[in-house]
């Protein structure tokens, strides 16, 4: 580089570092701002997430950045990026309490990581919460006096016995609601040992989200909606979408969405311990999809072997949609051994024309993602 070279360049990153520390400025003043919604919000009772401020505060932002020769995206990923901000900022405030009169909350595997989201989520709503665990069933009914709602929230496995021997005579006023990933076994559980309200509530989203801002929650119905109309309105001040579903439809659907899922992954994570992979070599070698793909399987094995058990052991119908997936990977298998090209073609293109134009909108969607994931490169 020569002398003049470096003293444009220098000058410029002087100006850039300039407009930088201005943001900076910026942003402190939009998290003050941001706060202050907060506080408004909590006092109100208002949900954290604001769907329809944020498509109307983006779709001006867009046109004027267009009028500015900014990109539109660019300020979208920017805005989006600062309510994601918003959402853990505006949690610390707390939330309104939406049924004061409740009593208390007992949350049944409380230690577990997602009870200890939930027992937080109702503290900052301004609940009382005890929280049962193993140790602590000889005081049990103690626990169980005066209480409002009772939350099972323990490994797949143990959930349906836990209920029907532990939980048949819990006070009848008291709602009784779970959050296991399957839906079907518990609520009839729950259903044949409480006359009371119950609900089936299952989270889909892992203890690690900051916030439950945008994040779903499926519900299930069991018995007497009105008793726990509160519950739902609660969840969604939270800023979470409640998705009501039948059981069967939703275990069902998890057959594909979780275990085959997550079993895929441990194969995938298996073969590449069994094949010594070098994983400094994958990464240094890795396309933003295959570091993304690598990612998702790679966070499974930072968990616990028995939560994956679990929910892939939870039912015995996901053998069955797991071995349809290892038959068509056979047969798939079978088209490299004979070299048939034509026949990979073949079904791909029919696999093609099955997802439809779901197959451009994961395109554009796995773009923003890839995007993100190359951001985070620093070498
Ligand atoms: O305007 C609000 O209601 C806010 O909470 C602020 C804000 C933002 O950061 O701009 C954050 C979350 C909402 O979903 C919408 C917008």
């Amino acid at each position: 580089m020569t002398e003049k070279t470096t003293a444009e360049l220098e000058n410029l990153r002087g100006l850039i570092d300039g407009v930088d520390s201005q943001l900076l400025s910026l942003l402190r003043k939009r998290l003050d701002l941001v706060a202050q919604v907060g506080t408004v919000k909590h006092a109100a009772g208002l949900p954290i997430y604001a769907p329809a401020r944020e498509a109307a505060m983006l779709g001006k932002r867009r046109a004027e950045a267009e009028a500015m020769g900014v990109s539109p995206q660019l300020i979208e990923d920017i805005l989006r990026r600062l309510m994601r901000e918003s959402y853990m900022s505006e949690k610390d405030v707390g939330f309104k309490q939406v049924n004061p009169e409740l009593g208390h909350i007992v949350i049944i595997g409380g230690q577990g990581q997602l009870g200890r989201l939930f027992a937080q989520m109702f503290a900052l709503s301004g609940y009382e919460v005890r929280l049962l665990d193993k140790d602590d069933w000889d005081h049990a009914d103690e626990l169980f006096d005066g209480a409002g709602l009772v939350l099972v929230t323990v490994p797949i496995a143990t959930t349906c016995s836990l209920i029907r021997e532990r939980l048949d005579h819990l006070p009848e006023h008291c709602i009784l609601a779970d959050l296991t990933s399957v839906k079907g076994a518990p609520l009839k559980a729950m259903l044949e040992t409480h006359k009371g309200p119950v609900v089936g509530l299952h989270p889909m989203f892992g203890p690690d989200v900051g916030s439950l801002a945008k994040q779903v929650v499926v519900v299930c119905h069991g018995r007497a909606p009105e008793k726990y109309q509160w519950l739902m309105e609660q969840i969604g001040i939270w800023g979470a979408r409640l998705v009501e579903a039948d059981a069967g439809r939703h275990d069902k659907a998890m057959q594909l969405v979780q275990a085959m899922r997550h079993f895929s992954s441990f194969v995938y994570g298996l073969n590449l311990c069994r094949e010594q992979a070098d994983i400094d070599t994958l990464l240094e070698f890795s396309s933003p999809i295959y570091r993304l793909e690598l990612a998702m399987v790679g966070r499974l094995f930072a968990q616990s072997g028995e939560l994956y058990a679990d929910i892939i052991f939870a039912q015995e119908e996901s053998l069955t949609a797991i071995s349809d997936f290892i038959d068509n990977y056979r047969d798939a298998l079978e088209l490299l051994k004979t070299g048939d090209r034509a026949g990979f073609i073949a079904r791909f293109n029919e696999v093609s024309n099955w997802f439809g134009n779901y197959s451009q909108q994961f395109l554009t969607e796995s773009r923003a993602m890839l995007q993100s994931v190359n951001d985070m490169r620093s070498v």
